[in-house]
């Protein structure tokens, strides 16, 4: 009787920015290597924050790991067959809470999905939302905890009126260019 072909797990991990999402998968990968597995780590090469070819995470452990310009290009890297379980980071939600990146469009192909929370920098609650302190506005903006802050829903809320405020002062003062 032929055996059926190994079809692979993917297991995804989404929160806000300081949820432990990449100390999760560190320790995963930590424990399938001394399971004796064979483990790749790929990172977009967009992410220069801690260094460019290592996963950091925002105390200070890191790995090192291959950078792609697109994450889809582990399929030439590896090739199909090179995995047979695959873990998948990432933000869901944006400064703005819409969904960023494409980590969301795996969720249906998945085995299992964790939501993980941080710890509200303004009350000690659950964070489950990233708050952009500073006024850019474009969505993707390479940053750490100079420029983003975890919050709980009542702090998001009155974060962005405050932040949204501080933009329309600071607009105001800007020289008139004509
Ligand atoms: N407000 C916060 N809530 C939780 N962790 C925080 C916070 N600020 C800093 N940290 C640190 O960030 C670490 C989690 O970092 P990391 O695993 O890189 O998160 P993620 O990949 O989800 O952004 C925590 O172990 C903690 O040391
Ligand atoms: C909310 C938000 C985040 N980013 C960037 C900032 C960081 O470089 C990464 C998230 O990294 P983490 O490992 O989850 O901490 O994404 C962004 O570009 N735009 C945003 O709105």
């Amino acid at each position: 009787m032929q055996s059926r072909p190994y079809c692979g797990e993917i297991h995804v991990i989404i929160g806000p920015m300081f949820a432990g999402k990449t100390t999760t998968l560190l320790r995963r990968i930590q424990a399938e290597r001394s399971n004796g597995r064979t483990v790749a780590i790929i990172k977009s090469d967009k992410d220069t924050r801690y260094g460019v070819d290592a996963v950091v995470t925002h105390d200070g452990t890191r790995m090192p790991c291959m950078a792609l310009p697109a994450l889809s290009m582990f399929r030439e890297r590896l090739g199909a067959e090179a995995y047979d379980k695959l873990d998948v980071i990432g933000l869901d939600g944006d400064y703005l809470r819409r969904r960023f990146g494409s980590v969301l469009d795996i969720i249906p192909l998945a085995n299992s999905v964790t939501k993980l929370s941080a710890r509200c920098e303004l009350c000690g609650g659950r964070a489950f939302f990233t708050l952009r302190k500073t006024k850019e506005k474009q969505t993707e903006l390479i940053g750490g905890a100079d420029v983003y802050m975890p919050v709980c829903r009542q702090h998001y809320i009155d974060g962005q009126i405050v932040v949204e405020a501080t933009r329309i002062v600071l607009d105001m003062d800007r020289p008139l260019v004509v």
